[in-house]
């Protein structure tokens, strides 16, 4: 079953078509890797999908249903969360706490259940502390619960950021480049564990990302993009193959892992 689908998508900034005709289908269940050269339009499709930019034609379908009429908020609503190339943590607050804001999110008592701190607040409460301690669990965080996010490894700033994007029970996660600065041993490990949350949370996943073993490691599915229009797509066997791809994007593989 399709989950996501991308029908003939255009992006353009002013002159610049950053992303021109796109079709692109994401199966449910499924991890899609989307790779391709600096500039080539993966993080602006991100960008569409989660309505921060507005396609300038084309439509985007999710559950079948159009989405890309919908504010960030209602794409987050209706199942869809992201992780940013660019860390955008609460950096002041602790590994716990913004975990804790994302799961906020989910609760279901008023603003005066929280003043009269009644039955409803108080089990609401028990529960948000029951989500953030799993997801902690889940991401291997919980021995750095109370360091400020800020002052926490580049790599488990980046495992943070996906624990608060599930904390929104998303159907579709989006990672943008979730092993940047990774070392390889904190790459393979986040393989495993991007794997294991798919299943657990019966997560579909869209990954942007660099890393050549990462895509390959876990990826069912890979589109290549190149100056906004895809090159080539395919299992990860394919891709490895395609001379397009190892000429405009693969040779350049020594340097980018
Ligand atoms: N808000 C914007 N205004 C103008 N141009 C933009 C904007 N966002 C992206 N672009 C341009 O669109 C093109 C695609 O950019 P995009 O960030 O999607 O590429 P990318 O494949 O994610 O690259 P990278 O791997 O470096 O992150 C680039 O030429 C970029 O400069």
């Amino acid at each position: 079953m399709t989950l996501l689908e991308l029908k003939n998508v255009t992006k353009k900034f002013g002159g610049l078509t950053a992303v021109g005709n796109m079709d692109l289908k994401l199966e449910k269940d499924s991890i899609l890797g989307l790779i391709g050269p600096n500039g080539a339009g993966k993080t602006t499709i991100f960008n569409l999908i989660t309505g921060i930019y507005r396609v300038t034609e084309g439509d985007i379908i999710f559950e079948n249903k159009p989405i890309n009429h919908l504010e960030p908020f209602q794409v987050a609503d209706a199942g869809i969360t992201r992780t940013f190339q660019n860390i955008r943590l609460f950096k002041e607050l602790s590994t716990y706490d913004n975990i804790l804001t994302a799961c906020h999110y989910n609760t279901n008592y008023t603003i005066m259940d929280s003043v009269l701190r009644n039955k409803k607040y108080r089990e609401g409460e028990k529960k948000l502390h029951k989500q953030v301690t799993d997801l902690l669990d889940i991401m291997e965080l919980t021995d750095r619960k109370d360091l400020v996010a800020g002052n926490l490894p580049y790599g488990l700033q980046r495992r943070l950021e996906i624990a608060r994007a599930l904390a929104l029970h998303p159907k579709l996660l989006l990672l943008d480049e979730p092993a940047a600065g990774m070392n390889p041993d904190e790459t393979i490990k986040l393989m495993k564990l991007i794997k294991e949350v798919r299943k657990q949370f019966d997560l579909t996943v869209l990954v942007i990302e660099h890393h050549m073993d990462l895509i390959m490691g876990i990826c069912d599915q890979v589109v290549v993009l190149n100056f906004g229009k895809k090159l080539a797509e395919g299992n990860t066997q394919e891709i490895q193959s395609n001379p397009k791809v190892i000429e405009a994007y693969l040779g350049e593989e020594e340097i980018i892992c």
